[in-house]
């Protein structure tokens, strides 16, 4: 790492001002910058964090890319984004790395606002292949001569929106619509199910491209052959490479293929883009890469490869933050002593293990943890049909992509009553990944599923016992949520228990009630601890089931002249506008004051950035609850006098 904090640029990739500049280097060069690129990634991840493994693999993709196709006339469509790095090297970007996925930097996703060849922000996987199929279809309506290019991983293509496009595009043979598969043969971990082992026999099989080269050679020395021979050796190289490489899977659909094609030849790859291009049809080409490739200690990471670590040694690839106590490693642990005193709970993750922390329980029981892909509308459905034969499904997804299973929750689970316990990790304001990363949602979302029960611990402790309480629920489901990052150092105390509700402070004769939900809990008390040393005296309560909003919260709350709520989620229909129903419901008229997050599209900075940027930081929430205290106060004297 080189002293000054700007990531290494060597000269090739110092005179990329812009994509013409790259389009225009000498084919000779290529290599060389593929070198500078991995050298300038590494250098500019370690400092920031990110996805170096996904990118060091996609180094000469997206260069073949950028140089057969002509972005933005040529659409390019990057599946999860998280692999654009090269790309925004390519378009002229290497220069703002250093600020890379922070606080008014470059995001780690395309961005329609950088780049006019950034055209996909949502970083959720799977989507490429959809937009493409819109994209194409707009050209081929407008007589268009554009091409839409889409790459999309192995992982991603264990998402069922991509069957659901590949479907329709198989339907079409005017689209200009060039599908790249990046198989790398992992999402984190292996990329899983039958679709991974059909493209394993195509990975496994490079042998037949040489071979078939030989015998061509072959044929081509012995004139007495001539072309009879050589027409009978392309029907045999068609069922050859069938034979040796069952690729039937797509030519089935009806889509014409191309491949597998070795990802880091650069020759072979811009040769393969430009058959493609030249189909002026749907075509598929399966390029075989690795991911972390070029770096040692990303390809010496068996779990993931590196796929998104935070900042490292560029040398040794070792985190360099602390490594506290996370979330995640707390449930974990649970997870494998409720599964050995409970033979009934089993495990689901959507190619997540690691990040959602069934790992643990996948080495010790790898029978009862299933990985179903990139595939979260499955894993709940699938966690419905295993509950219905008498498991305990445990469905650990980031809140975020939860998003896309609200219709299999609320009916293939809910109205079943069927006890699934959904694990949303990642649930609240997260950072670096931007806004379709904030798990920020989910309660808003989920609080209308009727049966459903929603807990949000504020500490290990709870997260224990809340964890522990859900799988005793057998009559439905229950779903608990905490953000992304470290527990807090010491569990947070209750001072007493008020009919179930945990009392974190509490004043007597106090004047204002606030209700603290999971991991805001710590700033409810310290903005409690605020209010005191200005004489306002708040009780802090956390009901630990935030939804249905506990009876004995409404009673509470109706007791006070003032009610706040906190909670890490969007305030649009979140836990404040629950407990405000409530309350009217109850004929009680209390005011009640509800921080949380404000609907809109947040930018990514780190989650402390946002917090503050939101107004969820004790200093803030103190403030504005001293000044609603002293209005009201003003306004009773007003109205006696
Ligand atoms: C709906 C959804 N689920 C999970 C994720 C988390 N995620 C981000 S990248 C990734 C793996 C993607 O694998 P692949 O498509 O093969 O790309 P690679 O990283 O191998 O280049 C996952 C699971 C996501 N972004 N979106
Ligand atoms: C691209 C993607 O969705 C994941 O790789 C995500 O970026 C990981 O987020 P965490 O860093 O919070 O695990
Ligand atoms: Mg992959």
């Amino acid at each position: 790492m080189n002293p000054h904090d700007e990531p290494e640029m060597g000269p090739l990739l110092s005179s990329i001002g812009a994509l013409a500049d790259f389009k225009s280097l000498d084919e000779d060069d290529l290599p060389e910058l593929a070198d500078e690129l991995r050298r300038f990634l590494v250098d500019a991840v370690a400092r920031t964090g990110g996805h170096i493994g996904p990118n060091l693999g996609v180094v000469e993709l997206t260069m073949a890319i950028h140089r057969v196709f002509d972005s933005p006339h040529d659409q390019v469509v990057f599946d999860t984004g998280h692999q654009s790095y090269v790309h925004k090297a390519l378009t002229g970007r290497a220069g703002d790395f250093a600020g890379l996925r922070g606080r008014g930097g470059l995001t780690g996703y395309p961005s329609r606002a950088e780049s006019p060849h950034d055209l996909v922000e949502n970083s959720h996987a799977s989507t490429s292949l959809s937009y493409a199929d819109g994209l194409a279809k707009a050209h081929a309506l407008s007589g268009s001569d554009r091409h839409v290019v889409a790459l999309v991983g192995d992982g991603a293509l264990t998402g069922g929106m991509c069957w659901e496009a590949l479907n329709n595009i198989a339907a079409r043979d005017d689209l200009k619509l060039v599908i790249v598969v990046n198989d790398n043969g992992r999402s984190y971990a292996p990329t899983v199910g039958g679709l991974a082992k059909r493209l394993s026999a195509l990975r496994l099989n490079p042998g037949y491209e040489p071979a078939l080269r030989k015998i061509q050679e072959l044929v081509e020395r012995i004139p007495v052959f001539g072309r009879a021979a050589y027409a009978g050796l392309h029907a045999a190289k068609t069922g050859l490479k069938d034979a040796l490489a069952p690729q039937g899977m797509f030519s089935d659909l009806g889509i014409k293929y191309v491949g597998p094609v070795d990802g880091h030849d650069l020759g072979e790859l811009t040769l393969a883009l430009e058959r493609a291009k030249g189909f002026g049809g749907p075509v598929i080409v399966h390029a075989l890469t690795e991911k972390g490739r070029g770096w040692a200690p990303a390809r010496a990471d068996e779990a993931e490869q590196m796929h998104s670590p935070p900042a490292f040694d560029p040398i040794t690839g070792e985190p360099v933050g602390s490594s506290k106590r996370r979330w995640t490693g707390v449930f974990a642990d649970e997870l494998v002593a409720q599964a050995n005193l409970r033979p009934e709970v089993v495990a689901i993750t959507a190619a997540m293990p690691g990040p959602t922390g069934v790992d643990k329980l996948m080495k010790l029981h790898p029978n009862r943890v299933f990985d179903v892909g990139i595939a979260e509308q499955h894993a709940v459905t699938s966690a419905a049909g295993l509950a219905m034969n008498g498991m305990h499904p445990v469905v650990a997804v980031y809140s975020t992509f939860m998003n896309r299973a609200f219709d299999q929750t609320v009916l293939d689970v809910a109205m079943h009553k069927l006890p699934v316990t959904f694990v949303l990790d990642r649930a609240g304001i997260t950072g670096p990944d931007g806004p379709s990363h904030y798990g920020i949602w989910d309660t808003s979302i989920f609080r209308v599923v009727p049966g459903l029960r929603i807990a949000a611990p504020r500490d290990a402790a709870t997260l224990r016992e809340e964890f522990a309480e859900a799988l005793t629920v057998d009559d439905g489901p229950t779903m608990l949520r905490w953000p992304t990052g470290a527990v807090p150092e010491q569990d947070i105390a209750a001072v007493d228990v008020h009919e179930g509700l945990d009392v974190l402070v509490k004043h007597e004769d106090d004047e204002l009630l606030i209700t603290a939900c999971g991991s805001l809990a710590g700033t409810a008390v310290e903005a409690a601890s605020l209010l005191a040393a200005q004489g306002i005296r708040a009780t802090v309560v956390d009901p630990r089931w935030i939804s249905p909003v506990p009876d004995a919260l409404v009673k509470l709350a109706g007791q006070y002249p003032l009610v706040a709520t906190v909670e890490d989620g969007i305030r649009t229909g979140g836990f404040g506008d629950a407990l405000a129903q409530a309350l009217r419901d109850s004929g009680d008229e209390t005011p009640l004051v509800d921080f949380a997050v404000e609907r809109g599209w947040h930018p990514h900075g780190s989650r402390g950035e946002l917090l503050e940027d939101l107004g969820l930081t004790p200093a803030a929430i103190a403030e504005r609850l001293a000044a609603e205290v002293h209005r009201r106060g003003e306004a009773e004297a007003h109205h006696h006098h």
